[in-house]
């Protein structure tokens, strides 16, 4: 298969069409991919070290208010579409995939006026406003919760779910070793980080926290964000950290690791559920107050109801609440094992095959 894939601006637009793309190489071993991402987001460096080709176009989000900052982003979705309908002609793509962010808005669009077979794939339980917009022009729109159904035009849907949970079910039997993180492999993790690009507030609480996580018998290892660093070091000055507690800008190869932490603590963003959910981790879940329609409450919430995980809303979130909730989940294995079962009827793993079938149907459906 020839497969043009774009999803851009965060870790949870670009890991499940990663997610994806590993699993069509090993199906179909011939298969040819083209990532087309933004210049700024952290796809320049996610996917290129995933070994997978990036075309890069310049995109910018619509302000919310009137302003001429819009004119310029009319202007560079338009250029976009441009630049998008050469890089379809120079690939010649069987079938067009998008996963969200501004840049699929252009690269999709460009390739449904083409006659190209498109699918977008939704991760969120409230629809973004780039798959809204293209839900007119694509073929199919696969998606990962059943609330998403009711957003799109019904006939156009298939529930797949993230095909990031599949690829962390089938690591399971990784090699990798805490100590390579200077951490133990006998002694229970509870890894921490908030989202793709990391969450001051949580990374602060973390930082007022140690003094505490310093004195457990479990370990932490937690990644600031890569961007956010060198002020979580600044914060940890005079702040002494203790063996067990590791703290680091960003966790590579994730579907190595996390099948191998104990419990999490993170945002509730799309594609961390679809991987907790598939694996079964215990998790405790501070949902993003800043996103549409608050989706990441609603994401949260979908596990808390099942006892899978629970909530702490970042209004009450501080360093004694974090603590009594870590305390309660990592000094508890029969807990832990209660939140994984009931997490793990959560999960989809095998979402990327799924949403292999789907691009099927739309090359299939094209040609008939
Ligand atoms: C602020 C914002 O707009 N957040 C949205 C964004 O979140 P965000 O990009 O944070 O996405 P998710 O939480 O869904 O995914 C984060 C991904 O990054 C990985 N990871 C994280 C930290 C790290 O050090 N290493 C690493 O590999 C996680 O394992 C996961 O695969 O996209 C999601 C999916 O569309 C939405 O649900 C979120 O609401």
């Amino acid at each position: 298969m020839r497969l043009l894939v774009s999803g851009g601006g965060t870790g949870g637009h670009i890991y499940p069409a990663l997610a994806l793309i590993e699993r069509l190489k090993q199906v179909e071993p011939g298969t040819e991919v083209l990532y087309v991402g933004t210049t700024r987001g952290l796809e320049n460096r996610i996917v290129p070290d995933a070994g997978i080709k990036l075309e890069t176009m310049k995109m910018q989000g619509f302000k919310r208010s009137l302003s001429l900052e819009n004119f310029k982003t009319v202007y560079l979705f338009l250029k976009s579409v441009h630049h998008a309908k050469s890089i379809i002609r120079d690939f010649k793509p069987d079938v067009v995939l998008g996963t969200g962010g501004y840049v699929s808005g252009a690269v999709l669009y460009a390739a449904a006026k083409h006659h190209i077979p498109t699918v977008i794939h939704e991760q969120n339980s409230v629809v973004g406003v780039t798959n809204k917009f293209l839900s007119r022009y694509v073929d199919e729109i696969a998606i990962a919760f059943e609330a998403a159904r009711s957003q799109f035009p019904q006939e156009k849907v298939t529930m797949v779910g993230n095909p990031r949970a599949q690829q962390v079910v089938s690591q399971t039997d990784s090699q990798f070793s805490w100590t390579s993180y200077g951490l133990k492999d006998d002694v229970p993790t509870l890894m921490i980080f908030g989202g793709s690009q990391g969450a001051p507030k949580i990374n602060k609480t973390v930082v007022d926290a140690i003094p505490q996580f310093n004195k457990r018998e479990y370990q932490v290892i937690f990644a600031t964000g890569q961007k956010r660093y060198d002020q979580v070091k600044e914060q940890l000055k005079g702040i002494q950290i203790a063996d067990n507690v590791k703290v680091v800008p960003y966790i590579k190869d994730m579907p190595a690791k996390m099948p191998k932490v104990a419990a999490l603590v993170s945002r509730a963003g799309a594609t961390t559920i679809a991987e907790v959910t598939a694996l079964g981790v215990p998790t405790i879940l501070i949902p993003s107050p800043y996103v549409t329609a608050n989706h990441q409450v609603k994401n949260a919430q979908a596990l808390v109801r099942k006892n899978a995980a629970v909530m702490i809303t970042e209004d009450n979130l501080d360093a004694r609440s974090l603590m009594v909730q870590a305390d309660k989940i990592m000094e508890n294995a029969d807990l832990r094992k209660e939140m994984a079962t009931a997490s793990r009827k959560l999960g989809k793993p095998d979402a990327a095959d799924h949403l292999i079938k789907v691009l099927h149907k739309a090359i299939d459906d094209h040609q008939k």
